[in-house]
């Protein structure tokens, strides 16, 4: 199959655009305030019908259920992905709750951090790994750094669920991420932007023919 790509906190429709044109199979919106990628559900139900093909995933850190349902009220999404602290039990309830599949983020620095993931591979529909930024690295959110974790500690490694490998991904390395780590979908956010929350349509461009090309 195809290497498959997600272009998430996309917040106005010029960088909507830029992603469904360069042929972005998932498109994320973060529901997250402390995040400079953040919107409001009516924002994302503007900009979500613009999506035409692409998966609209939702990112959710630690989310309550009134805050699931006031986001689901006001947008149309397609998949949940959850980037905080959520337990198996947790992410399971958010699946049934809200009918969407679900995608867990585990956030990974050494090999000690794949012993959480059994438990997600059944309570939740997809796998995220993303990377814990070291110390003093990032912006203080769960996600979102861009900062990258050692690709080679994904090889090999086989689950029940799909999963994606995002944290640091751009246009220069994603074909080296792939090469080394195996996976089929790739996730980014900070590669493609000019400044935190800013995203750069020819960034997003050149993110996505170097997917494409692979
Ligand atoms: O993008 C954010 O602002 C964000 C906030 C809180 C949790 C996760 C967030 N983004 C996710 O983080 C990873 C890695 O992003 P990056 O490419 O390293 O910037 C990605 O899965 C985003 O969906």
């Amino acid at each position: 199959m195809k290497l498959q790509a997600k272009i998430c906190g996309l917040n106005t429709p010029e960088v909507v655009d830029a992603a469904v044109r360069g042929g972005a199979d998932a498109i994320g919106f973060v529901f997250y305030p402390p995040s400079p990628r953040s919107i409001s559900p009516e924002t994302a139900a503007s900009i979500g019908r613009q999506t035409g093909r692409a998966t609209r995933v939702g990112l959710f850190v630690d989310p309550d259920d009134g805050w699931l349902d006031a986001v689901l009220t006001g947008a149309a999404l397609d998949m949940i992905q959850l980037h905080g602290s959520e337990t198996p039990q947790r992410a399971a309830a958010i699946g049934s709750r809200t009918g969407l599949p679900v995608m867990k983020a585990i956030r990974i620095r050494g090999p000690e951090d794949f012993g959480a993931v059994d438990a997600y591979d059944g309570a939740a529909d997809w796998l995220l790994f993303d990377a814990k930024p070291p110390k003093g690295q990032g912006h203080g959110l769960p996600g979102g750094n861009g900062v990258a974790f050692d690709w080679r500690l994904l090889a090999g490694r086989k689950w029940n669920r799909p999963w994606m490998l995002s944290g640091g991904l751009d246009a220069e390395n994603v074909a080296e991420a792939v090469r080394i780590s195996g996976a089929a979908w790739v996730d980014v956010s900070s590669g493609v932007e000019s400044a935190p929350g800013t995203k750069d349509p020819a960034r997003i461009a050149k993110f996505l023919d170097a997917v494409k090309s692979l």
